[in-house]
């Protein structure tokens, strides 16, 4: 297990730019923008008050949340399914008075099904719209899936020309994939309009581990066309390592750049970020951090004895992207945006309310850790 401490002088934190994750590529730099309308312009017309449909919230589904951590390739069937079904809610336009009908969208069938799936195509046919505000987009980890091929080749590290850096970016590419494909089934069995979208074969690249070239251009228009995108961690290639592993907490910060939704949230297998790793008995929940304009950060709740301002981090050793540090360092440069995060444990009621945006700072009834801009 790797160990780190994160202090307050928020040095790491990147600057803020419009299509840049680590702001060494600006504004107008969008020579690299491959195909499309060019990034910038894009991001313009979303953001433009004319725009029919700002983005609501960019969530993250944690490989911790939503598979067996320990177990090879095994999916957490229960936080899958209460995360998708927690999602359908957070999108829904009903009062939540009477009851809906899900119609499912995952019309292929599952091993051991003994039939041909129903189609409820008279069901579709008679409704309106869907009865949903599905202006998120979905990005998820790796958990159990990837991480494990990525870590024994070191494909994090790069090095294509060895072979067995180039059969372990296959190998973590199949297996993170098939995790795509299980969550985007999920979400259309709550009937949700999900479309799957990887970033290597979208062509994103990155720049020792950071985003370089990541045209944004399929994922607004899919929005625009009513549907849900569902991005993952990716093996991708990397302009001075090769190729390296694209955490989906790097991803997410990147797309709040670009889409400004109102709020990011970030599902875990824990409660959110505490003091000391939560293995710790003695570990403490940061209710709320606040990140300043530089990207130094305090935490604001609870007062912490001697107002100590470290976060001790235990990172598991299979983790290619960093794990829990990767994502404080990632939600501070979302909140220095002026874009709330909440980070919280999966399957909870706080996890609901977390997606529906329903998050107060002043009540003591939400566990869960918000990342602020300072007022
Ligand atoms: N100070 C800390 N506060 C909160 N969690 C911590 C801390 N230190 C270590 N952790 C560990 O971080 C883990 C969550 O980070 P991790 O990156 O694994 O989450 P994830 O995003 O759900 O997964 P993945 O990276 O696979 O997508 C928890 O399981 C927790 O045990
Ligand atoms: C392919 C891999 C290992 C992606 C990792 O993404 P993350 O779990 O979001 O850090």
């Amino acid at each position: 297990h790797g160990h780190a401490e994160l202090n307050s002088s928020g040095a790491q934190i990147p600057e803020p730019s419009a299509f840049s994750a680590s702001g060494h590529r600006r504004d107008g730099d969008c020579a690299r923008t491959r195909g499309g309308a060019p990034m910038a312009e894009a991001a313009r017309k979303q953001r433009s008050p004319a725009a029919p449909r700002p983005v609501r919230c960019i969530v993250k589904l944690g490989g911790a949340a939503i598979t067996n951590k320990g177990k090879l390739e095994s999916i957490d069937e229960e936080s899958l399914r209460s995360a998708c079904a927690q999602l359908r809610q957070a999108m829904s336009e009903s009062d939540g008075t009477a009851p809906e009908k899900v119609r499912g969208m995952d019309w292929s069938r599952r091993p051991g099904d003994p039939a041909d799936p129903v189609v409820d195509a008279e069901g579709f046919a008679g409704m309106a719209g869907l009865g949903l505000d599905s202006n998120f987009v979905v990005v998820h980890g790796a958990g159990s899936f990837g991480h494990f091929q990525a870590s024994r080749s070191g494909v994090h590290k790069g090095g294509l020309h060895s072979t067995l850096v180039k059969a372990g970016f296959v190998a973590t590419r199949i297996s993170v994939t098939s995790l795509n494909q299980e969550i985007v089934r999920a979400l259309a069995r709550e009937g949700i309009p999900s479309v799957g979208m990887s970033p290597f074969a979208c062509g994103w690249s990155t720049q020792r581990r950071d985003l370089a070239s990541a045209n944004a251009s399929q994922i607004i228009e899919s929005l625009h066309a009513g549907f849900v995108p569902v991005l993952h961690g990716d093996a991708v290639l990397d302009e001075s390592l090769d190729c390296t592993i694209l955490s989906g907490d790097v991803i997410i910060r990147h797309l709040a750049q670009l889409l400004t939704p109102k709020y990011v949230v970030f599902l875990t297998d824990v409660h959110g970020v505490y003091d000391r790793p939560p293995t710790d008995p003695n570990a403490v929940l940061l209710k709320e951090i606040e990140v300043d304009d530089n990207g130094g950060w305090s935490i604001v709740k609870p007062a912490l004895q001697g107002n100590r301002k470290e976060v001790e981090i235990s990172v598991a050793a299979h983790d290619t992207t960093g794990g829990m540090e990767t994502k404080i360092l990632e939600a501070a440069a979302i909140a220095r945006l002026g874009v709330d995060v909440y980070i919280t444990k999966v399957d909870t009621e706080h996890s609901l309310r977390a997606l529906k945006g329903d998050v107060n700072t002043s009540s003591d009834d939400w566990l869960g850790t918000v990342i602020r801009a300072a007022k």
